[in-house]
C-alpha cells in the first residue's frame, strides 16, 4: 500500500512540475510576426530585396516581428528599440551569426567582425585596429596617402572626360575606396583606375564582401573567393615578412606595425556613393566655391568649414546606407526584450534601411533633402539611433573613423573639380535606382555620369 502510495505521490509531483513549465513557457510572450507556412517558414515574404519586404511586413506586425526564416529571426524597425538592442541591452545582442562559407576557410576564427565578443581575439583585434589603424594620430598621419588617391579618382575623371567616356561613378569611387584603403594598410594599390577589369579577375574579384558593393559584380561562390582573397593577402605578408628579414625596411605602415604586433587578417569594407541631385549640386558647389575656391581639391581639414556638404552625406547615409542595410546580430541565450521573450540563437536583425526612411521620424523621408540636417544636431556616430548607417554600441563600425574622413574629401573633390551630367541625356529624376541584393546594396544599373571639367566652362 505504501508503495502504491509513493509511485502515486511521484506521480503527482511529476504532474506538478510539469504544468509549472509549461506554464513558465506559455508566460514567454513571442514577438507578433506573420504566419509561418510549413517547412519554408517564412522565406517566401524575403522577396529579393529582403531589407525592403521586411520593412512592408513591419508596417503590418510592428516595430518588433518574430519570424521562421531558417532559424527564428527577430527584426527591429525602429529607433527606440535599435537603441535597446544596440545600447541598452547591448551585450545580449552582441554576437553574429556566422554563414557557413565563411566557416569554411575559417574566415570567421579570425575576422574581428565574426568573432564573439567575449573572445579575447576580437577585444584585441579591434584595440590594434583602434590604435593601429584608425586612431586620430595615424589617420592624420597617412592623410598624403588618400589625397593622392582622391588625385588618382580625379586624374581618372579627367581622362574620361578628354576621351568622351562616361564614368562608373559606382566603380570609380569603389576602386578610389579600395585603393585608399589598401594603401593605408599594404602601402599599395590593389587596383589600377585606369584598367577596365570586366571579365578580367583582379584583386577586388578576390574580395567578396567588396565584390557585392561592385556595380557590375556578378554573382560568385564565396567560399572559392574567400580562399584565394586569404592566398593573396598571404601573399603579400609573405612578401612584407621577406623583405623585412632582408632589412629593406623601416616600420612604415599599418602592416608593419600589425606585423610587429601579430599576423593576424585585417578584415575591410568600403564606401560608395554619390549623388546627383541638380540643385544640391548647385548648392554644394556654391559653398565649395565661396569657401574652397572653384577646381581645387579639398583636404580633410576643411570638411569642417562645408556644413552643405556635411548633411549631404549625412542624407546620403538615411536615405541609401550603402554599406549594410540589415544590421545583423544574434541572442546566446533566451532575453527579456520589451516585455517578449527572444528565445536563445534566434538571428536579430535591425533594419536600419527601414529606420531611415521611418516617417514618424522623418518628414517627406523618400525626398532627398540635405537640409533636413541643416539645423539639427543628429549624428551618424552611434549616438542618434534614428540614424545608425554604421550601427551602434560595442560592435559599432570599426572603419568609421575612415569612412567620415574619406567620404566627404572625395565627394567634396569630385564636386569642385566637374559639373556632372548623366550619361545619355537621362534627367536626374528618371535615374534608375533600382538596388540590388547582397550583402550590401548596390544599384541594378551602374551610374554613368559625364565629367565636364570646370575650367572649361566660359
Ligand atoms: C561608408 C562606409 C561604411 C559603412 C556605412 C559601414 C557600416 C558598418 C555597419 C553597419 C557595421 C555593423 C555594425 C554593427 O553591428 O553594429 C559595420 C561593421 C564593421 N565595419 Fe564598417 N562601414 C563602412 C566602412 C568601413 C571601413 C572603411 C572599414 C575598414 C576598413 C570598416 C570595417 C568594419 C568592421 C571591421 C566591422 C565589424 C566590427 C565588429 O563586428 O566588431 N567599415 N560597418
Amino acid at each position: 500500500m505504501d508503495y502504491v502510495n509513493i509511485c502515486l505521490g511521484f506521480f503527482f509531483i511529476c504532474f506538478l512540475v510539469r504544468g509549472l513549465f509549461i506554464s513558465l513557457r506559455r508566460s514567454k510572450r513571442v514577438a507578433p510576426g506573420p504566419f509561418p507556412l510549413p517547412i519554408i517558414g517564412n522565406l517566401h515574404l524575403l522577396g529579393d530585396k529582403p531589407h525592403i519586404s521586411l520593412a512592408q511586413v513591419a508596417k503590418k506586425h510592428g516595430p518588433i516581428m518574430n519570424l521562421k526564416l531558417g532559424q527564428i529571426t527577430v527584426v527591429i524597425s525602429s529607433s527606440i528599440l535599435a537603441k535597446q538592442v544596440l545600447q541598452k541591452q547591448d551585450l545580449a545582442f552582441s554576437n553574429r551569426f556566422v554563414p557557413d562559407t565563411l566557416r569554411a576557410c575559417n574566415h570567421s576564427g579570425l575576422s574581428v567582425v565574426w568573432l564573439p565578443v567575449n573572445n579575447s581575439q576580437w577585444r584585441t583585434l579591434r584595440k590594434v585596429m583602434n590604435s593601429h589603424i584608425f586612431s586620430g594620430n595615424k589617420l592624420g598621419a597617412n592623410e598624403h596617402l588618400r589625397t593622392k588617391k582622391i588625385q588618382d579618382l580625379i586624374d581618372y575623371c579627367h581622362y574620361c572626360s578628354k576621351v568622351g567616356e562616361a564614368v562608373d561613378m559606382g566603380r570609380a569611387s569603389f576602386r578610389t575606396s579600395l585603393n585608399l584603403i589598401s594603401n593605408t594598410i599594404f602601402s599599395k594599390d590593389l587596383t589600377d583606375p585606369f584598367s577596365d577589369s570586366v571579365g578580367k579577375p583582379n584583386f577586388v574579384d578576390y574580395f567578396p564582401l567588396l565584390k557585392m558593393i561592385d556595380p557590375q559584380g556578378i554573382r560568385w561562390r564565396l567560399t572559392e573567393y574567400f580562399t584565394k582573397v586569404l592566398h593573396l593577402i598571404s601573399g603579400l605578408i609573405d612578401e612584407r615578412i621577406k623583405e623585412r628579414k632582408m632589412g629593406n625596411r623601416a616600420n612604415v605602415d599599418v602592416l608593419d606595425a600589425l606585423l610587429n604586433i601579430s599576423t593576424d587578417e585585417i578584415d575591410r569594407n568600403h564606401i560608395e556613393h554619390l549623388c546627383l541631385n541638380p540643385l544640391t549640386l548647385e548648392k554644394a558647389q556654391k559653398e565649395l566655391e565661396q569657401i574652397i575656391g572653384r577646381g581645387k581639391l579639398i583636404d580633410e581639414a576643411d570638411v569642417a568649414k562645408l556644413p552643405y556638404l556635411r548633411c549631404i552625406v549625412k542624407e546620403t547615409f538615411r536615405i541609401h546606407p550603402q554599406v549594410r542595410f540589415l544590421i545583423q546580430r544574434k541572442t546566446e541565450e533566451d532575453i527579456d526584450f520589451c516585455g517578449y521573450t527572444i528565445p536563445k540563437d534566434s538571428q536579430v536583425l535591425v533594419n536600419i534601411w527601414a529606420i531611415g526612411r521611418d516617417s514618424s521620424l522623418w518628414e517627406d523621408p523618400l525626398d532627398f533633402k540635405p537640409e533636413r540636417f541643416w539645423e539639427s544636431e543628429i549624428d551618424f556616430r552611434g549616438r542618434d539611433f534614428e540614424l545608425i548607417p554604421f550601427g551602434a554600441g560595442r560592435r559599432i563600425c570599426l572603419g568609421l573613423p575612415l569612412a567620415i574622413r574619406m567620404v566627404p574629401v572625395a565627394l567634396g573633390s569630385l564636386l569642385n573639380t566637374f559639373n556632372w551630367k548623366l550619361h545619355g541625356g537621362i534627367a536626374p529624376k528618371d535615374l534608375d535606382t533600382e538596388e540590388s541584393f547582397g550583402i550590401t546594396l548596390a544599384k541594378t544599373q551602374p551610374l554613368l555620369a559625364i565629367p565636364i571639367p570646370v575650367q572649361l566652362l566660359g
